[in-house]
């Protein structure tokens, strides 16, 4: 060997990579330092050996089927072959270039080959291809296209699923720049996301905008510089995301938006929205104006007094749980009271209620207009009464009422007399005066509930409802329209437009009246009946009231006549006392009852069941009443002087009214005291009616005439609903007997109970009781049979004037 071989073969020995050759069965001929030292064997333990000897039959197979491919082709390969070096466990790749050894005859039958240890860097390798895939398969899942740009925007490369993800076909922007491709502020928006990401590292959420087939398209990009090698070019991976849909939804919210503003700015009315915890989080310019700004505060802090407060929580409350709630409320505002219509309502999102809002709307002009329209179109402008229209919708309504309430009403047409010549003597205005101050007199005659109206010119109307019965109708219609007459007969002081002097006018008006109640009848016709009668109180002679009934008429016009008799009854003394004796039960006379006799003129003796009720509605039975007292006063006091009658009592009859009057018992005690009569021989006889209502002041009354030694009898008894807890309250000291039992006791089992049961009664309070209307021994017989001590009766006596029964006493005590 040469020097320069043996420096070639130190070489190759020392050489870091395994070099070795072998023979044509795969033996070793050669193994250089490397391979023998990673085989862990000496070099002469491995010359002659084979590949499986030194590995395991898989990997020797490979390295043996390499070998024999270079030696048959006799062309060097360049292969990767595996093997454990030392830790069997861990096989190596390694780089094996294998070369064929010739033998003289040009046959090659040897492999030389040289190995070197790869396995760091295939590991390195495979890493980075499962990465690119990895890679490639997180591209591939993308939603968004990835495109790799430049610093200036010019697109490298790009990856996107669809092409309809992209703006442009991929020929329109591939090598371009984003200022070849999109608008200059578009172009920007990316440069300068590239910019961002290149000096801090990334960039996020920046949008641009660009034309499309399909219209504008909207992108935001994420920017991440790509790391490259050394001082290249630096490029970004850009994400670009479509968010087409997100900004046409913004766009839409934010028209929408300015829409509710625009709205809400310039509706007529305060706005307001409050969240879940009652926070005010939207509000208007009037509701502003008006409260302030309320934003971020809620009900409870405004300052207003705690009951408008609890009826704000309690309307938002009402809204919270789902209800629409509206509402009136009228406020101060300035020292002006106006009205506002609210309007508390939920604001739901998708059937879940997510806050409430509020209008509140002022209506105080509508509410103004709607009550002048109002008066307009159902009051008389001159007059503000009623119109035409009003009456006949409150006619239409009285007869409805009164049909289904059994009532009755009245229908009274006014009519002043001679207005024509008012108007033509002094003026029209004078005329509209006058109208104007017939109507205050008007109103000032009818009770509350009844109805006047202006009819139109000088007519009016009257309507009078829920009075009881016919003849009450009759009465009141009566009475009123009487009252009306004289009302309109006092003066009216007017004043003449023209020189401006007051005038005194004396009107009169005719006023026809006509009843409704039950039967069916038009207003209209109601009307028309209304207008007969008054034109027959015109025919009559004016200032007359006129019945359209003629049977009502006659009526009215009775009890008219009656009413101006009674007048002059109390005034020229037409009344009289007659007395019916009351006996013991052995039939000595123990005192009367004073009975009242109207001795007219013309008619003769009345009795009082046909006055009194008339007395009654007018109120002429307060002054016939104390007539009746004073005479029966009088009289006691005349029996007390004569020793033969003194012991005799006086029964006198009050009415409810009478005995309700205020300072009764002064009347009562003054004459007791200017006649002298004895008051323990006075018994006021009351009924139960008299006594039922308001008992309380029915006791005081009935205690202080007591105190004045005063006694009291209970009139009609049994024929009331008295309880008997209530009687035994009363200061009585006597239950009479009505003559409607007394009549049939002998043959109506019922009616002598019920006269036993009176008298055990009166026997069990301590009561004396008297029986009316004995006729027969066999009904006085029963009656003291049953312990009766006091009787009164035709059987003993009728009631007759005094003369005749002081004879009767006469007769009695002898
Ligand atoms: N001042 C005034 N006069 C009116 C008004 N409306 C109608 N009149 C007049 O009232 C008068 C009504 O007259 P009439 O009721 O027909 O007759 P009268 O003079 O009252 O006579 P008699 O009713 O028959 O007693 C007419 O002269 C109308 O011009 C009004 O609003 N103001």
């Amino acid at each position: 060997m040469s020097d320069d071989s043996g420096r070639l073969r130190a070489a190759i020995d020392s050489l870091q990579a395994c070099i070795y050759t072998k023979d044509a069965d795969g033996r070793y001929t050669y193994a250089n330092d490397l391979a023998c030292a990673l085989l862990n064997l000496r070099r002469d333990e491995v010359i002659g050996r084979c590949d499986h000897d030194l590995f395991p039959a898989e990997l020797a197979d490979a390295a043996r089927a390499n070998d024999l491919r270079v030696i048959e082709s006799g062309e060097p390969i360049v292969a990767e072959e595996y093997f454990p070096f030392g830790d069997p466990a861990d096989v190596r790749c390694c780089l094996t270039i294998k070369q064929p050894l010739f033998a003289a005859d040009g046959r090659a039958d040897g492999v030389a080959g040289i190995t070197i240890d790869i396995d760091a860097r295939k590991r390195r390798e495979q890493q980075v291809v499962s990465l690119k895939n990895e890679l490639a398969t997180l591209i591939h899942a993308l939603p968004d296209p990835v495109f790799e740009l430049d610093l200036e925007g010019r697109c490298l490369s790009y990856h996107a699923r669809s092409e309809d993800l992209l703006a442009a076909s991929p020929a329109a922007f591939l090598g371009k720049t984003v200022r070849e491709v999109l608008e200059r502020e578009e172009a920007e928006s990316v440069l300068q996301a590239l910019h961002e990401a290149h000096e801090t590292g990334r960039s996020m959420g920046r949008q641009f905008k660009a034309e499309s087939r399909q219209g504008t398209q909207w992108f935001e990009i994420s920017v991440a510089p790509k790391s490259t090698g050394g001082d290249d070019m630096p490029s970004f991976i850009v994400l670009s995301r479509k968010i087409t849909p997100r900004k046409q939804a913004e766009q839409t919210l934010r028209e929408r938006e300015s829409l509710l503003r625009a709205v809400v700015d310039n509706i007529p009315a305060e706005f307001w929205a409050r969240d879940l915890q009652g926070r005010c989080i939207m509000e208007n310019a009037a509701t502003v104006a008006h409260w302030g700004s309320l934003l971020g505060s809620r009900v409870e802090d405004a300052e207003a007094s705690p009951e408008e407060l609890a009826d704000w929580l309690a309307s938002n409350r009402r809204a919270y749980a789902g209800e629409t709630v509206r509402k009136e409320v009228a406020c101060d505002i300035d020292g002006e009271r106006r009205v506002f219509q609210c309007v508390v309502a939920p604001i739901r999102v998708g059937g879940e209620t997510v806050g409430i809002c509020g209008f509140n709307q002022d209506i105080t002009e509508r509410k103004r207009h709607e009550e002048q329209i109002h008066q307009l179109a159902f009051f008389d402008p001159l007059t503000r009464l009623p119109n035409r229209r009003l009456m006949l919708d409150r006619l239409e309504h009285a007869l409805i009422g009164s049909a289904r309430r059994h009532q009755e009403g009245a229908l009274l047409l006014i009519d002043l007399d001679h207005f024509k010549d008012l108007n033509d003597t002094h003026g029209h205005e004078a005329g509209d005066e006058l109208l104007m101050k017939v109507a205050a007199r008007l109103r000032l005659c009818i009770r509350q509930g009844d109805t006047a109206a202006r009819l139109g010119g000088d007519e009016f109307v009257v309507i009078l409802e829920d009075i009881d019965g016919v003849v009450e109708g009759l009465v009141q219609a009566n009475a009123i329209a009487g009252k009306i007459r004289d009302e309109l007969n006092r003066p009216f002081h007017l004043m003449r437009r023209a020189d401006g002097e007051a005038i005194t006018y004396h009107c009169s008006a005719s006023i026809g009246i006509t009843l409704f109640g039950t039967q069916d009848i038009s207003a209209s016709e109601l009307l028309r009946r209304a207008d007969t009668a008054m034109y027959q109180a015109k025919a009559a002679g004016r200032n007359t009231l006129c019945f359209f009934d003629p049977a009502m008429q006659a009526a009215a016009t009775e009890r008219a006549a009656l009413h101006a008799d009674l007048h002059r009854a109390l005034r020229d003394r037409q009344f009289e006392l007659h007395y019916q004796v009351q006996v013991d039960e052995k039939r000595r006379p123990i005192g009367a009852e004073a009975l009242l006799r109207w001795r007219h003129p013309a008619r003769g003796l009345i009795c009082p069941s046909s006055f009194i009720g008339l007395a009654e509605e007018t109120g002429l039975i307060v002054p016939i009443g104390i007539w009746v007292l004073r005479t029966a006063c009088i009289q006691l006091a005349a029996w007390a002087a004569r020793p033969e009658a003194a012991h005799l009592r006086l029964a006198v009859n009050v009415s409810a009214r009478q005995f309700r009057q205020a300072g009764f018992t002064d009347q009562l005690r003054e004459l007791l005291a200017a006649t002298g009569a004895p008051a323990d021989r006075l018994k006021l006889e009351l009924t139960e009616s008299t006594l039922i209502e308001d008992a309380e002041a029915v006791v005081e009354r009935m205690e202080e005439l007591r105190a004045l030694g005063i006694r009291f009898s209970l009139d009609d008894f049994g024929t009331g609903y008295s309880s008997l807890a209530y009687l035994k309250r009363l200061p009585l000291s006597q239950l009479k007997i009505d003559q409607s039992f007394v009549r049939d006791v002998m043959s109506d089992a019922n009616d002598a109970a019920i006269v036993e049961t009176i008298l055990g009664l009166g026997c069990s309070l301590g009561l004396s009781v008297i029986a009316e209307g004995v006729e027969s021994e066999d009904q006085f017989a029963f009656l003291t049979a049953r312990g009766c001590r006091e009787h009164q009766g035709y059987l003993f006596g009728r009631p007759m004037a005094l003369r005749d029964f002081e004879a009767l006493l006469a007769v009695l005590h002898d």
